[in-house]
């Protein structure tokens, strides 16, 4: 018997788990929230500006140094039959380090610094510098930028690295590499300087073919492109080997061998197509947790405009794997739940059940559009399709006796009208949509939430049995860089998490659902560029 170990780094936690590598049976597992969390409001008594959304490396760690040990010590299992281990990271959470791959927020006189921190992937402190990356590339008339959606998030590496060249020389200047806070631990674990072909393809402007898009970076300035070279550049691994085995130091700290075999880091999203065995075209796979990602696999690249971007063997080694995305849906959600009334707290405490719970129960049998409500769910700017970070959030339709419940299913409603915009642009775009995955921390939890999906999306929904589809992903790559398996699809179909439920459409819904979806539509395309001014000019007073 032969095992692997996956670790999934998501926005709030980290999970460790040691599986089966014969049917990706969970064996043990560890969570660990992040000691620090999400430092977004303030930095060592400091208020960080608005859109800041920074983490500290060393909670990283601590999922290792705590997880692996816990994992083993209560599986018993021989640390010599761990043949590899995966490690999936949300991305592009960027992290700046110094030749002893410490991260600069380590170091003395950075402690206060919030440009030596790690930048998490919804960090919005670089929306200056997409902009000028994206206006540059438009003028230049960079064709390669259809492979991106024709767009620049401010979430990816190149804005981050722009934006520590313009507010923190000192930081850039400290730093020996910039990566890939995935990267970083998988560095961390084989003593190495390597990056994964799957974050630098989606989050880097780098291509198999034609590497660093150093003809763009060229027009900004010569610094950034000394930098990518100097600093981001190294040696890459592709999604399927091996990056290398672990080093005898981290072995004998974690308690394992040096015979297990890294798998260079995968996207957090794209690691969960392996985890439920999404490996063909025509599946669209959700990964719905504090964001949506739409991913989805061709044998082509197209140019999507409006999708985050295409990269071959970025998931499946001869496939080319497209993502999409909402930047905010679980925080949505979150944040709806954050507003509900104290009766309704104290309702929920009662009966021991949770606020979501609570409000799903409060409104589930009511018939769409009956609250006469409608939002746009963009509290966390639109990923896709309209790739602007700056967009906020709205909600139309209130009167003096609305529900909090309904406000509730409203934002679930809206993060399912703004999945169908994604669908359809995909589709327009000659991407065939057959099937549904829904996967992540939430479709398990909220059976509304996929009532609603399936009846806005007008497809049948396969909701798949484990909030841990990440981690068993880079479960996947670590059994097979351990040479458990001889291809990803074979372990993948191997190891794959199994389906909780299939819900279909009920035609009355999806008609209502239609008509909502127009006036979503209209909304939509009028805050979202027609009349996008309106947003922003009240935005421009935000401190
Ligand atoms: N019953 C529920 N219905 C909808 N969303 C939920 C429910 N319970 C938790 N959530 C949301 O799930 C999100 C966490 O999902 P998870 O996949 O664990 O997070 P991560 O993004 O860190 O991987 C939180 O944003 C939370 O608001
Ligand atoms: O942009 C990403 C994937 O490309 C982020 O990794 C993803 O959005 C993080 O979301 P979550 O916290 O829900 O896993």
């Amino acid at each position: 018997m032969t095992y692997s170990i996956g670790i999934d780094y998501g926005t709030g936690s980290g999970r460790v788990f040691l599986v089966q590598t014969e049917n990706g049976k969970i064996i043990s597992q560890y969570i660990k929230p992040y000691t620090h969390g999400t430092i977004d409001e303030e930095l060592n008594g400091q208020k960080l500006p608005h859109g800041f959304s920074l983490q500290n490396a060393n909670d990283y760690l601590e999922v290792l140094e705590e997880g692996i040990p816990h994992v083993l010590k209560e599986s018993k299992v021989n640390p010599n039959e761990i043949v590899g281990l995966g490690i999936d990271f949300t991305s592009s959470t960027v992290i700046f380090v110094d030749k002893d791959m410490n991260p600069i927020h380590n170091k003395s006189g950075f402690e206060d610094n919030p440009h030596a921190y790690v930048k998490l992937w919804k960090h919005h402190g670089a929306e200056a510098e997409a902009d000028l990356l994206y206006n540059t590339a438009i003028k230049q008339k960079k064709r390669w930028l259809g492979n991106y959606g024709y767009n620049v998030s401010s979430e990816w590496m190149i804005p981050k690295i722009m934006e520590v060249m313009n507010k923190a020389p000192e930081v850039l200047e400290a730093t020996y590499a910039i990566m890939d806070a995935g990267d970083w631990i998988v560095n961390k674990l084989t003593s190495q300087n390597i990056r994964s072909n799957c974050g630098l393809g989606f989050k880097s402007f780098w291509e198999e073919e034609n590497g660093f898009h150093y003809d763009l970076f060229d027009k900004i300035n010569q610094t950034l492109s000394d930098v990518v070279r100097n600093k981001l550049e190294a040696p890459i691994v592709n999604i399927g080997n091996t990056a290398g085995r672990l080093s005898d130091e981290m072995a004998n700290k974690l308690g394992l061998t040096a015979n297990t075999q890294v798998s260079p880091f995968i996207i957090d999203a794209h690691s969960s197509l392996l985890g439920i065995g999404s490996e063909r075209e025509g599946q669209m796979t959700m990964v719905m947790g504090t964001s949506t990602c739409h991913l989805m696999l061709s044998k082509e690249q197209k140019k999507v405009p409006g999708i985050s971007g295409s990269v071959k063997g970025a998931i499946i080694p001869e496939l080319f794997a497209y993502e999409a995305g909402q930047s905010a849906v679980g925080d949505l959600f979150e944040y709806a739940v954050n507003q509900a009334p104290k009766s309704y707290i104290d309702e929920a405490d009662e009966r021991g059940i949770s606020i979501h719970q609570l409000l799903e129960e409060k409104t589930t049998n009511k018939l769409p559009g009956s609250s006469g409500l409608i939002a746009l769910d963009w509290h966390n700017g639109n990923r896709s399709v309209l790739s602007d970070s700056s967009l906020r959030g709205s909600l139309f339709g209130l009167t003096l006796h609305t529900k909090h419940e309904d406000i509730y299913r409203a934002y679930l409603e809206a993060t399912a009208f703004g999945t169908k915009m994604i669908m359809q642009q995909y589709e327009d775009w000659g991407m065939h949509v057959e099937d549904v995955f829904a996967c992540g921390g939430i479709p398990k939890r909220n059976k509304l939430l996929m009532d609603i999906y399936a009846n806005v999306l007008n497809k049948k929904v396969t909701v798949i049995d484990s909030e841990y589809a990440p981690a068993i992903g880079a479960a996947i790559l670590g059994a097979v860089a351990g040479g458990a398996y001889k291809t990803v699809k074979d372990a993948a179909q191997a190891m794959k998490e199994p389906v909780l439920y299939e819900i279909e459409p009920d035609p009355s819904k999806v008609e209502r659902y239609a008509l909502l979806f127009n006036s979503y539509k209209e909304l939509h395309d009028i805050h979202g560029y027609k009349k996008a001014r309106i947003m922003k000019s009240v935005a421009s007073l935000v401190e």
